[in-house]
């Protein structure tokens, strides 16, 4: 599992630790961390640390001070060190000495852009986890610089300019090859568009985990995570008893999203799938090992789970039709996962009445309509978008998207983030089958949260197998499932 904390916890097992340790031993550590992993890089680079050029961005804190403190390091090994001060005056003092101890030197005021030119390595020690609000105006040339300069970009604990706590980029922010952090992944480096400023996320230990609490404010299922919530059919299990998911989907309008949703459905461990609506025809060419119904789905038999709403399509107006199936399904006393249409035909009331666990599987439009704002604001600020909207319908909620999130009505569960994604999934069709997917793995047993992220997981993992950086159709999605499940059990 890879956990990251918030800035204020992180702070909190800083000062318990600092305490513990002789002044200024914990930024030697990071500084470190910092200078081996950069020298790592540039080996890969220029074959040597000797004679590279390395250039310092330093802001007014203690990121800074990381910096400065390994630009020294690398000095001591024969780089040529250039430090470009942005908050002149202000500048870690002790970073500052030890570096022009080491034959580091300061940029003059005019020539910041003729050094970053010329450089091989910049790091970028501009803002950490005290940073707010985006690059300061001076910082934002001399960061598009360093970005175009050619150079491998390093940021310091965090890309500055990015929202440590949220993911969130409110203005200008840097962006890095690699990000090198410190004693905890923090949330900006797991949610986008944070996320996509750090580049290649490399952790260095500086002895922070007895310090951190056991519940993490986020965190992202690994390959031995997921292998150990997959379902796994034992002696004893027939197709009833491994669950049995309903699949409400699709319409004479959308008769694919019936196609696709099985698709999924099938592959996630159920022991059957049962497809209730008007594309049963469709669905039994495909796949005739469904059980087809056409009529309400209280009435199609026994599901362990629902999975509700890809291509629906639009309300009649009457009560009957797409908004009488989900009505009906919301009703059941089993999980209910809904999805696409669904979501604009739910009672909202009825959600949140319901005893059995719902799963709600919206992408940023969906949850804009959802909330009552705008989808910008779900897209810039994921993390609050989804956890605003599991305490709102006291559901369990998957907010789609580059990074997926994966919400619990209990505000005091670390939200998921799904590590697999690729955008080769943004394509017509592909969460039609991770919603069959993830009711599959409701019907299974999973919990909703689990069934969620893992669905999530698979689904990316299966649609990177599939893509292999071309583009792929959602149908391939669903086929290389059960490869991407092989890959995740090894
Ligand atoms: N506390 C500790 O024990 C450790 C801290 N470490 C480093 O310390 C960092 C945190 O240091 P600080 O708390 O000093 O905070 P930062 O260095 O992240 O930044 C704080 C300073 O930046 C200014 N600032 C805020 N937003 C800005 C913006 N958008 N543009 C320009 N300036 C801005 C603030 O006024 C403040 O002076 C961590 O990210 C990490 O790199 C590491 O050395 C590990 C140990
Ligand atoms: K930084």
């Amino acid at each position: 599992m890879r956990t990251a904390y918030s800035v204020e916890t992180v702070r909190n097992a800083e000062r318990e630790l600092m305490a513990r340790l002789p002044e200024g031993a914990l930024m030697q550590r990071a500084a470190a961390g910092l200078a081996a992993v950069c020298a790592g890089l540039l080996r890969d680079l220029l074959g040597r640390v000797y004679g590279a050029r390395v250039v310092l961005l330093v802001g007014s804190g203690d990121n800074g001070g990381d910096a400065l403190y390994a630009g020294a390091r690398l000095a001591r090994r024969g780089a040529s060190v250039t430090v470009v001060p942005l908050a002149p005056g202000r500048t870690h003092e002790g970073g500052l000495t030890a570096l022009l101890g080491a034959g580091g030197r300061v940029a003059g005021a005019d020539d910041p852009y003729a050094v970053l030119a010329a450089a091989d390595l910049v790091l970028d020690g501009i803002t950490g986890i005290g940073g707010h609000g985006g690059l300061r105006p001076d910082a934002v040339p001399v960061a598009r610089a360093a970005r175009g300069s050619g150079a491998v970009v390093v940021a310091v604990d965090l890309p500055s300019g990015v929202e440590a706590d949220s993911g969130e980029v409110t203005g200008e922010a840097l962006r890095a090859d690699v990000t090198v952090t410190f004693g905890t992944y923090k949330p900006g480096l797991l949610i986008d568009p944070a996320r996509e400023h750090a580049g290649a996320v490399r952790l260095v230990d500086i002895g922070l985990a007895p310090h951190l609490p056991s519940v993490p404010g986020l965190e992202a299922l690994q390959h031995e995570d997921v292998a150990r919530l997959l379902p796994v059919p034992t002696g004893e299990s027939d197709k009833y008893r491994r669950g049995v998911v309903g699949v409400v989907a699709g319409s004479p309008r959308y008769p694919g999203a019936a196609v696709l949703a099985v698709a999924g459905a099938l592959r996630g461990g159920a022991g059957a799938v049962r497809y209730v609506g008007p594309g049963g025809d469709a669905v039994i060419a495909r796949f005739p090992e469904t059980l087809v119904h056409e009529g309400p789905p209280s009435k199609a038999g026994r599901v362990q789970a629902w999975a509700v709403g890809p291509g629906l399509g639009d309300a009649l107006g009457d009560g009957s039709g797409p908004e009488a199936a989900v009505a009906d399904v919301l009703a059941s006393d089993v999980p209910v996962l809904v999805d696409a249409d669904g979501l604009r035909l739910l009672d909202a009331e009825t959600v949140r009445g319901r005893t059995a666990p719902t799963l709600l599987t919206p992408h940023a439009g969906e949850a804009a309509a959802l909330l009552g704002v705008a989808r910008p604001e779900v897209e810039s600020g994921r993390l609050t978008a989804v956890r605003e909207l599991a305490a709102r319908y006291g559901a369990t909620v998957l907010l789609k998207g580059s990074t997926t999130l994966v919400a619990d009505p209990d505000p005091a569960v670390p939200v998921r983030v799904n590590p697999t994604g690729t955008p080769w999934l943004a394509t017509a069709g592909s969460g039609d089958v991770l919603s069959g997917l993830s009711g599959s793995l409701l019907a299974a047993g999973l919990p909703a949260r689990d069934a969620a992220s893992v669905a999530a997981y698979l689904h990316g993992l299966s649609a990177r197998l599939a893509a292999r950086n071309a583009p792929l159709v959602s149908d391939e999605v669903a086929e290389n499932l059960p490869e991407a499940w092989r890959n995740v059990v090894g």
